[in-house]
């Protein structure tokens, strides 16, 4: 469970014990569009961590007005304590750390943040044949994103998953493989295929990261959306 900076010192009047110390838990406001999108990382590891949230969904009509309140007009954002934290993964490494999720040193912290990367980068490369507007060019990006990127993304990020026991790091479950199995409806939704149906050690991770009490309860409750 979670920590924070706030205590508050209360004088004991019973003239008996010592001054009694309360230590608060900061209140989690997380905003972003009513969609799970790079948002879902940030609730999934909030789950795990059995730290409530407020997960304030705001329509896309409301942006407009919301946007000029975000630190560089873009969500999400999560808020906390005075801190308004944005940056999907620097808030997903951060949760990571108030959760327990990280490496055990450095080079394991390495090992996550490049495999996190590189999912980073395959949502990149699939984000723009989604967004791609004109269909005749969305068409010939088509085959290269199914035929190639993916499956080379896929082919090598299952061969790390067989060579970590089913994680994607360090051979033990850390906020990498929260990450990526919070990412995948997305994923697979932009791109129309499903990235791990030829991949059998993500799909055990996939199964055991759902399973994790916190994200079971998270996946039961969250409201239904297709992306
Ligand atoms: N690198 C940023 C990207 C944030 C981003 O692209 N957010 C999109 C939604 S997924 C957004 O705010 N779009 C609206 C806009 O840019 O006006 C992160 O990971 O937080």
């Amino acid at each position: 469970m979670v920590t924070f900076h706030l205590r508050l010192f209360i004088a004991d009047t019973s003239g008996f014990g010592p001054i009694s110390v309360l230590t608060m838990a900061p209140v989690y406001k997380l905003m972003y569009f009513p969609v799970k999108g790079i948002a879902e990382p940030i609730r999934f590891l909030l789950s795990y961590g059995n730290i409530e949230f407020e997960d304030h969904r705001f329509e896309r009509e409301n942006w407009p007005q919301i946007k000029p309140t975000t630190p560089f007009g873009q969500a999400p954002v999560l808020e906390f304590g005075g801190v308004k934290a944005y940056q999907s993964i620097a808030i997903c490494r951060y949760l990571a750390k108030q959760v327990k999720l990280m490496g055990a040193n450095d080079i394991e912290d390495l090992e996550i943040d490049a495999i996190i990367d590189t999912i980073a980068d395959l949502r990149t490369k699939i984000a723009v044949y989604y967004k791609e507007t004109d269909p005749t060019i969305k068409e010939t990006r088509k085959k290269p994103l199914l035929e190639e990127t993916i499956p080379y993304y896929m082919e090598r990020i299952e061969a790390i998953a067989k060579k970590n026991n089913c994680h994607l790091a360090a051979g033990k479950l850390t906020w990498a493989d929260v990450y990526f199995v919070a990412s995948l409806d997305a994923l697979n939704f932009l791109s129309g295929t499903n990235l791990i149906a030829d991949c059998p050690s993500l799909q055990v991770m996939q199964d055991n990261v759902l399973n994790l009490p916190g994200i079971k309860e998270w996946v039961a409750k969250r409201p239904v959306t297709d992306v």
